[in-house]
Formats: structure tokens, sequence, C-alpha cells
């Protein structure tokens, strides 16, 4: 789909002093990455639910109908798909997939086209080609895996002449992006052996592994995980669930659970509770900590502003790197001044986040100091009625709305390009004005 077109739109938005409502949240889009790749690898026919439309997954749902997937259905709105799974190997033999600058795409894709045989090039977008992979590839040559660069040594495109995976024993670093890690165990059940992973180092973002190893039960795969410092993966392929529903996106519900917390809510989100495979749901204990009402129900979770200003925080979020930034954004209206450590993988994501957020929290009049791990954000004593810029980054535009929430009555803020949140939240900006009440024009797709 990439239906944006770089910077030539932007979005205005008016002061907003309220956020209340109920909403089903999207799909997740890692669970629905997973979902796709699992079940297309799997035997038998999968009928997949709830699944997100976005940038993201469309590449990824592209790329494997490339690869040779061909019964693959979607509804018309593409939240519920039925797969034929291709029991381990895909039955294409050459071909090029764009994959613009979805991480999760590239990195899964790099490792099950391996298994098959043929010549298969990755590529995406400029960003794409300055996001490391070679943690990866080093990884997958160790058993067996053909892969040449085909521009600059370590990054995409790559070149991989496939002729299957051997499995037996890798090591693989996990300190730049646990991707890596999520990529090889879940091509390893389709390896002609058993596969032992040894992480060498520091494992950044471990729910993502997590995640990864409960989805790969419920597609029939056992791995025994000896403290996410060593996987043994059998080599039984998997079997397909039959139905299988994703849960809601709980980094997309960051925005809106920090929008109730500045202005009151209360919201209710569906999709998502205390059971939820999605480290990012760890994103309402912090609102909890810093001074918001969470109540955890069975299926939602509510969040509404406390009795006291939001509360400063000094906290490590190296396991959540994605809503760290709305935490970030968050402490904008905190009581003091804030750290967030354990972020240093901000530098390789959709843009370097942590330069671009210091840039653009900056903007609001907040002072922001950053150092290679952790970014401080000192409230500003008003808020400054900025222009954003979003570096292409869906999550940049996400948070930095939340400005709208700090400025006066007769102020706006403006959103440069607003619609890459297409990335993994294509109604995000629908969902912000039907919470808020607020009215402001949504320039349309071209
Ligand atoms: O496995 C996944 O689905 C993801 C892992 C995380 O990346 P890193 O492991 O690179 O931190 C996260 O930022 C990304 O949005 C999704
Ligand atoms: C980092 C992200 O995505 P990816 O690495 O999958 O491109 C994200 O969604 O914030």
């Amino acid at each position: 789909m990439n239906t944006h077109s770089l910077n030539t739109t932007f979005l205005d938005i008016p002061y907003l002093n309220h956020f209340l409502g109920e909403l089903c949240l999207p799909g997740s889009k890692s669970i629905t990455n997973r979902a796709l790749l699992l079940a297309a690898l799997a035997r038998g026919t999968t009928h997949l639910h709830n699944l997100l439309w976005s940038d993201d997954t469309h590449y990824m749902a592209e790329s494997l109908k490339k690869l040779g997937i061909a019964n693959m259905r979607f509804s018309n709105d593409f939240k519920d798909a039925e797969i034929s799974g291709a029991s381990g190997k895909f039955s294409s033999k050459k071909a090029e997939l764009f994959i613009g600058n979805s991480g999760t795409s590239i990195r899964f894709l790099t490792a099950a086209a391996s298994l098959g045989n043929g010549d298969f090039t990755l590529t995406g977008i400029d960003r794409m080609k300055e996001r490391p992979i070679r943690d990866l590839v080093d990884a997958l040559i160790q058993v067996g895996a053909k892969i040449d660069y085909a521009e600059k040594e370590g990054f995409p495109p790559v070149v991989i002449h496939a002729n299957g995976l051997g499995g037996g024993t890798m090591h693989i670093k996990g300190n730049i992006s646990s991707q890596y890690l999520t990529a090889v165990l879940l091509a390893a059940p389709c390896m002609e052996n058993p596969l032992t992973i040894l992480v060498d180092g520091e494992l950044i973002s471990k729910p993502y592994v997590a995640m990864t190893l409960r989805m790969m039960q419920e597609f029939g795969v056992h791995v025994e995980n000896e403290n996410f410092q060593k996987f043994c993966v059998p080599n039984t392929g998997y079997i397909s669930p039959g139905d299988y529903t994703v849960e809601g996106d709980a980094s997309s519900a960051s925005y809106a659970f920090a929008s109730a917390a500045i202005a009151g809510g209360p919201v209710r989100l569906y999709g998502i509770d205390q059971n939820s495979m999605q480290g990012d749901v760890y994103f309402a204990e912090v609102l909890s900590q810093m001074g918001a009402e969470i109540v955890y129900g069975k299926g939602f979770i509510d969040c509404k502003r406390g009795q006291f200003p939001l509360q400063k925080i000094d906290c490590d979020l190296s396991s959540i790197p994605d809503a760290a930034m709305t935490v970030a954004a968050l402490c904008l209206f905190a009581n003091g001044t804030s750290t967030i450590r354990g972020i240093g993988s901000w530098k390789v994501k959709e843009t370097d986040r942590l330069a671009a957020m210091k840039a653009e929290l900056s903007k609001t009049g907040a002072k922001i100091s950053t150092t290679e791990n952790s970014i401080t954000i000192t409230p500003p004593d008003e808020f400054l009625p900025a222009e954003f810029e979003t570096y292409n980054d869906h999550r940049m535009a996400m948070c930095m709305s939340l400005a709208a929430f700090g400025i006066s009555r007769s102020q706006k803020i403006r959103i440069l390009d607003p619609l890459c949140v297409n990335k993994t939240y294509p109604a995000y900006w629908k969902d912000l004005k039907m919470f808020s009440g607020a009215n402001f024009e949504i320039p349309s797709a071209k």
C-alpha cells in the first residue's frame, strides 16, 4: 500500500482538552507479521482474524505471495485471511521483495527465504538501507545460508542464494535488535536439523522474543528457553492451529492511554489486557506509576487521569522501546524532570529516534538532553505552538500529537507528513478526532 507521499502534507491540530471513549484497538503489528509468516510456513490452512492492515503488514503479505504463497485470501477490510501453508519451504525460485521500512518484515523474511531454493533480493526505502542486518546474516551463515550485500556491507539490500538451512548450533547477538533472534527462531523448526541458539551478550526488547516463543507454541512448536541465553528448537515444522486471532496493538494503545492520562479520560481500550503477550502493555504500568488510574479487565484496559498531576519518573525501558517514545512525550506533562534509560536502539529504527525526539520535544519549550542510551525531559514552563517534523516515522507523528493537549486555547500545532502513521496505525488521526471531539482536517492519501 505505502499510502503516503513524504512531506507533501501537514495536519493542524487545535488545542485539545478532553479525550474519552471506547475503542477496539487495531490488530498488533508484531503479532500480525508473525502470524502471517507462521501460517505461510505451517502445514494446513489457517484462518487469521483481527489482522492489522497497514504498510508494514502489507509488505509482509505481498512478500509471502511473491515467495510462492498463492493461496492467501483476505477479506475486503484485510482483517481476516485464509492462508494455505507451504509446509516449511517456499516454492518461488526467484523474487525481489520491496519491504519499505518494515524492520520485522525484512528480518523475518531474510531467515525464512533462506529456507527455500532460489535467489531472493530483499530491499526497501533509503532508511531501510541504513538499518543494520549484519548480526542476523552472520548468524544465518553459521547454519548454511549464502547471503550477499548488494550495496553497503552489513545493511540491506540483501541477496539470498537459498539452498535450505542445516540447523545445528548458532551464536547470535541481540544488543542492536531482538528481531534477529526472532527471525532465526521463526525459521528454525523448518531447518534440516534441530537448532541450538546461543545469545552472545545483552539481549534487548526481550518481551518480543517471549511473544515469538508463545506464537511458535500456538503453531505447535515448543522451544526450550534457558533464561533468554540459550534456545533449543526442534525441527518438527509448524502445524496450523486452524483459527488464530490477533490481539489489539498495545503500542498503538499507548497514545490513547497517554491522552486520557493527560486530558482526563476515561478511555476503555478493547483487545489487550494483563495477559497480553505484548510487552508494551507495561506502558499502562508506567502510567500508573506516574499517577494515572489504570483498571485491568478481561479483554480491556481502562485509563483515566489520577487525583494528582503526573509524576516525573526515572526508569529503564529497554524492554519496551516503542512505547518508551510515548512515555518520553508524556513526560512533557509531568511535575518535574524525568529520565528514560535503555533506549540506545532508538538510533537504528525508522529514523534516529534519539536525535528526532530531542529535536521535536525541544520545540515545545521543554529542555531535553540525551546520552547514547537515555533521554532527560524537563517540561516546558509554557507549551509553544510548534510545527513538528516526523522524519517518515509513524511514532514521531503520534507522539508529537500529544503536544496539542499542552498549548493554549487559541493555538494549534502542525504535524508534517501526518500520513506516515500508515506504517502501523492508519486510523490514528480519525481516532484522535473522535476521542477528542476536536475539529481538524485529515489529509487524504494521494
Ligand atoms: O519483534 C518485533 O515485533 C519488534 C521488536 C522491536 O524491535 P527491536 O527488537 O529492534 O527493538 C520493536 O521496536 C519493533 O517495533 C517490533
Ligand atoms: C521499530 C518499529 O518497527 P520495525 O522495526 O518493525 O520497522 C516500530 O514500529 O516502532
